[in-house]
């Protein structure tokens, strides 16, 4: 694993513009949370100007969490953009155990190539099911009702029949290509309580991405947002001080902070 440390220096260099096609809940939180890590966020959806926008930004997420029809066709689109251009793109498969609409969607998300899926466990193990045509776990909605390792093999055969890096958030985060797979020990438990965090997450994946090989550039973003939840613990101990005590840890940490605190694994 190539020092995590490295990854934080290098996305803080490109500062890279991130095109984020999110929910309604995520975007006050995940525009800060990347300004904060050194990126530069954008939310943009509309149809008429999606696929131009997608053509300036170094990389897209796509986070399904408040999705519509028109929101749909304007994901598909982004995400045309960015492969065909060889730019990293990013899926948060948000509830996609909870309805058919959200299986039909991303089942065609799918098929564009995400460089990176991130989800919750429920959300993996829902999402590696669809190929398959079974049920698996609905979630909670946008909450995971599943532990991190019955996950694991969801993930790993997602990862292999999509050509995804898929990391799987919780407790300890569990991150695979397929054939390699990392644990990630760092964060807290006051993260899951601060809503969208994890769509936020996504964005800064996606910052990591540019550039750099998906596999290791995943791992040093988990590790990087997971450390930055255990500085922000020191700081604040309930969810609204947290959340303010998080976005200064996320502008804080610094590479060499990153390199010393990583609790990165292989698996
Ligand atoms: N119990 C926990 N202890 C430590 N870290 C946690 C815990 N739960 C989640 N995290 C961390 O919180 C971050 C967000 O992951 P989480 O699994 O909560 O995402 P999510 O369920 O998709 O969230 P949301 O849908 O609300 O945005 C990750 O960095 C993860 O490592
Ligand atoms: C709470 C919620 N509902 C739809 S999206 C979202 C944000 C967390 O995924
Ligand atoms: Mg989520």
């Amino acid at each position: 694993m190539t020092d995590t440390g490295h990854f934080l220096n290098q996305m803080r260099a490109t500062a890279p513009l991130v095109h984020n096609i999110t929910n309604y809940v995520a975007m006050n939180i995940m525009a800060n949370v990347l300004l904060a890590a050194g990126a530069s966020p954008a939310m943009v959806h509309a149809l008429p100007e999606v696929e131009e926008f997608a053509g300036l930004a170094q990389a897209l997420s796509v986070n399904i969490g408040t999705l519509d029809p028109d929101w749909a066709t304007a994901m598909e689109h982004a995400a045309q953009v960015m492969v065909a251009a060889q730019k990293p793109w990013v899926l948060d498969p948000v509830g996609v155990g909870a309805t058919r609409f959200r299986q039909q969607v991303c089942t065609r998300l799918l098929a564009l190539r995400p460089a990176v899926i991130r989800g919750n466990a429920s959300e993996i193990i829902a999402l590696a099911s669809l190929g398959a045509g079974s049920g698996g776990a609905t979630g909670k909605g946008a909450d995971s009702a599943d532990p991190v390792e019955a996950a694991e093999a969801a993930a790993r055969q997602l990862a292999a029949s999509c050509g995804a890096v898929v990391a799987v958030s919780g407790p300890v985060d569990y991150i695979t290509d397929g054939v390699d797979a990392w644990r990630v020990a760092n964060g807290h438990p006051l993260m899951p309580r601060i809503t969208a965090l994890g769509c936020a997450l996504n964005g800064v994946i996606a910052a990591f991405l540019v550039g750099q090989p998906a596999l290791p550039a995943t791992v040093a973003a988990l590790a990087y947002y997971g450390l930055a939840g255990e500085r922000a613990a020191q700081a604040a101990q309930a969810p609204g001080g947290f959340q303010a005590a998080f976005l200064d840890a996320l502008y804080t940490l610094t590479p060499q902070d990153l390199s010393a605190g990583a609790k990165v694994a292989r698996a």
